[in-house]
């Protein structure tokens, strides 16, 4: 293998976004430009109600592939590339053996709510919030610590071989890179800080794994990857990989890949990104904000020897989702073209609001108790109505958490930089604008979430200088100024409160799989 130092003027950076539902590989330039990209669709698996997986071998086959993909493509080989960053979709978690490298059982998936009579056991001292000041998260299914709980509790004989110190356990990140660097063969097992402050398992401020939280959980310490900073050397591309030799120097869960992406350096800068949910991430500075208000703490990222940047975070379950279930469940258009034509053709919501609790309201609420509701009906509304009521809620949401955000941190909000699939939708965009009285900024690369761990990856190698360089590569593209009348504004935000009230307390403890 050969440990890559030298940087040349026509290298690119390969950054691989392992997503919920594909992986990608893209390649960038040094202006921050995609230069060429691989992508595939992983399955599913949903076993029974609530529950989610995916088959991280799979996963790895894909990721092989599409990197494959993205080089072809491009026409490059190794020797272009200075640097490897990886970004993922993050809280999903696994555990393996280090010995033959196989999972012992698949992929636990961020939306996957089995952990629930867990978190509801550890809730028993202290209630939900026991860990918040130290984790910065609420004991919620979402997040990773009570998944490896659940894996260690439940699959034959794996607490014995744990505690022998023949598993491992991580989250995508932390596998991607135990393979890449060589897997069974002196693979490196770490992940970084924003992952780890997905875990429920890491003090936020020494950004250590808590011995008494992994302890109470069931989880031995050796098992745990090593946390190191967003943007540093961790390994090299192993031998026989297409990557050989190349440094895998960036790692980041995706929206805060996507906070760096949109050079949201400064405290007060907030991002949204639009996709099956939303995720919204405001720069804190450099400590952490806990909050009143259903939002979580996380680190944004650490670039190393430096200190840590961390945000308050808003995660909404459903928003681009809601637009998939209208077109392929009710078949109420053909296609996002077909939705954005018919919302375009009324002028509001003809009094209906569309509230998609379809698994429980996440930030700010925080209700598993929640379903998806479609109120205000009356004969008048005609499916342009429902269509835009469709893209209003994913505006809604999205108000609700900004709404908890300048409650919490005193920061002044100049802006909302926007990226992911949705902002495609100039209605919603607008209308995003009009509900927040914020102006909405989309960048020229919406790819920010790969383009963010490509930056780590790059400042970390000398291939880029640090966050200048990221600042500089920003490019505004398009840009929503708010123009809706304060009290219009207003009325409307207070009917989908009362729509909101409508979803809760729904779900019936006596009906399986409600
Ligand atoms: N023009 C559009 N209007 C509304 N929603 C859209 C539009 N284009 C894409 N979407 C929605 O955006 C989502 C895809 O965004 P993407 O960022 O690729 O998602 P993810 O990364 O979460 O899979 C889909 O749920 C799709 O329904
Ligand atoms: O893979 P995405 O883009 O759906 O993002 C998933 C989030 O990281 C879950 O917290």
């Amino acid at each position: 293998m050969r440990p890559r130092t030298d940087i040349r003027q026509d290298q690119y950076v390969l950054a691989i976004d392992q997503g919920t539902t594909s992986s990608r590989a893209i390649i960038f330039d040094r202006t921050g430009r995609p230069v060429s990209t691989g992508q595939r669709e992983h399955h599913q698996y949903f076993p029974r109600p609530g529950w989610v997986e995916h088959d991280a071998v799979e996963i790895w086959g894909n990721v092989r592939e599409v990197v494959a993909q993205a080089l072809a493509a491009a026409g490059l080989n190794q020797d272009s590339i200075a640097a490897i960053g990886i970004t993922n979709q993050r809280e999903t978690t696994l555990v393996w053996d280090r010995r033959t490298g196989e999972p012992i059982h698949r992929a636990i998936v961020w939306q996957d709510t089995r952990t629930q009579d867990i978190c509801r056991r550890l809730a028993r001292i202290g209630g939900t919030d026991r860990y918040q000041r130290r984790t910065g998260l609420p004991l919620s299914t979402y997040f990773a610590g009570p998944k490896a709980t659940w894996l260690l509790e439940n699959v034959p004989d794996a607490k014995r071989a744990a505690e022998a110190g023949h598993l491992l356990v991580g989250t995508m990140d932390s596998w991607l890179l135990w393979n890449m660097t060589g897997g069974t063969e002196g693979g490196v097992h770490a992940t970084d800080v924003t992952n780890a402050s997905r875990t429920m398992l890491m003090d936020l401020r020494t950004l250590e794994w808590d011995p008494s939280i992994c302890e109470q959980m069931g989880i031995p310490l050796s098992m745990l990857p090593e946390i190191r900073s967003s943007s540093e050397v961790y390994g090299h591309g192993r031998r026989r990989g297409l990557l050989a030799g190349v440094p895998i120097a960036g790692m980041l869960g995706d929206q805060h890949a996507a906070t760096f992406g949109q050079a949201c350096f400064d405290p007060g800068d907030v991002k949204n990104t639009y996709g099956t949910g939303c995720f919204l991430l405001l720069n804190t500075g450099t400590a952490p904000v806990f909050s009143d208000h259903g939002l979580v703490t996380t680190v944004a990222y650490q670039i190393d020897g430096h200190e840590p940047r961390y945000a308050l975070e808003g995660s909404v379950a459903m928003a681009g989702s809601l637009v998939q279930w209208l077109r392929d469940e009710l078949q109420m258009f053909a296609s996002t073209a077909e939705l954005q034509q018919l919302a375009s053709e009324v002028d509001d919501n003809g009094g209906a609001y569309i509230v998609p609790a379809f698994s429980g309201l996440f930030a700010p609420y925080w209700r598993p108790d929640a379903r998806g509701a479609i109120v205000g009906l009356t004969r008048y509304v005609q499916r342009g109505h429902l269509a835009r009521a469709a893209l209003e809620a994913t505006a809604y949401q999205t108000r609700d958490v900004i709404d908890a955000m300048r409650a919490e941190a005193s920061l002044d909000l100049k802006e909302l930089r926007v990226d992911g699939g949705m902002v495609a939708n100039d209605t919603l965009m607008q209308f995003q604008a009009d509900i927040l009285d914020l102006p909405v900024v989309r960048p020229q690369v919406t790819e920010t979430t790969a383009l963010g761990a490509a930056y780590a990856a790059g400042i970390a190698v000398g291939y880029w200088h640090g966050e200048q360089d990221v600042r500089k590569n920003w490019q505004e593209a398009a840009r929503w100024q708010p123009a809706m009348p304060e009290q219009e504004r207003e009325r409307l935000f207070r009917v989908w409160h009362k729509a909101v009230t409508r979803t809760l307390d729904w779900v019936d403890p006596d009906t399986a799989g409600s």
